[in-house]
């Protein structure tokens, strides 16, 4: 059987701020069902990356292909055809309830499947958001992202200043939704070793660029590359 048409195609990608570069030549792609690590220090272009891939910047160069389409000057029509991007900051109305911040996401249908794949929010649907942990707000910021039944999910530093325990909790979910559902999934991580474990494939930026990409197994079994890539070396 031939391989699945990618889902996501960044092809020499250069994107960035009043035309200024923040990523130079960054080519990735994420089939169906797979997952991308995008990795790299602080300012790497990660963020960058993810907001040219939801069709939210516009290229100064390279091209952006979601579901068979071009991104570029089409985000409503990029998000309606199944790509989401859950923001670092997770999206969330934190003076909301969990079931308001749901409810706006999506009808009954979409928040029973929701609910089943994240049943912990199920307790807390009467509780405001900003009174849940880290860790619930990462399953809510998923669950409500899921309700869009998206084709493509970026997510960008989920994991911000959660715990490696709650990391750890998460991530798996986010593996079996991709194999169960062929959702494809760019997670832009800071736990390397954890972001490693459940993903196909990884990409190091380092200054805009990419400074290695490989096979996810490959570079967990060589962590030493990995340092030199995230140093520039
Ligand atoms: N709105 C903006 N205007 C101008 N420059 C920006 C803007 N947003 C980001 N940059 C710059 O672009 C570069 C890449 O930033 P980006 O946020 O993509 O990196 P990142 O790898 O996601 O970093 P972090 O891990 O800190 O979130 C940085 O030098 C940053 O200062």
């Amino acid at each position: 059987m031939a391989p699945a048409a990618p889902a996501l195609v960044i092809r020499d990608l250069t994107a960035g701020y009043r035309g200024v570069p923040a990523v130079r030549g960054v080519t990735l792609e994420v089939a169906p069902g797979g997952i991308v690590a995008l990795l790299g220090p602080n300012g790497a272009g990660k963020t960058t990356t993810l907001l040219a891939a939801a069709g939210l910047l516009t290229p100064l160069s390279g091209t952006v292909t979601a579901l068979g389409s071009p991104v570029t000057g089409r985000v409503e029509r990029t998000a309606r055809a199944g790509v989401s991007l859950i923001p670092d900051d997770r999206g969330l109305f934190h003076r909301l309830t969990v079931a308001e911040n749901l409810r706006l996401a999506g009808g009954r249908a979409e928040l029973d499947e929701a609910l089943d794949r994240f049943p912990q929010i199920r307790g807390l649907l009467k509780r405001r958001c900003g009174l849940l942990s880290g860790g619930e707000q990462q399953s809510l910021a998923i669950a409500r992202t899921l309700m869009r039944r998206p084709r493509v999910l970026l997510i960008d530093e989920l994991s911000m200043g959660l715990s490696p325990v709650a990391v750890q909790a998460i991530l798996p979910t986010l593996r079996r939704l991709a194999d169960e559902t062929q959702l494809a999934i760019v997670l832009v991580e800071q736990h390397i070793d954890q972001a490693l474990s459940i993903a196909d494939s990884a990409v190091v930026l380092h200054h805009g660029a990419v400074a290695l990409a490989g096979p996810a197994a490959a570079l967990r079994a060589d962590r030493d590359q990995i340092q030199r890539a995230y140093f520039g070396r």
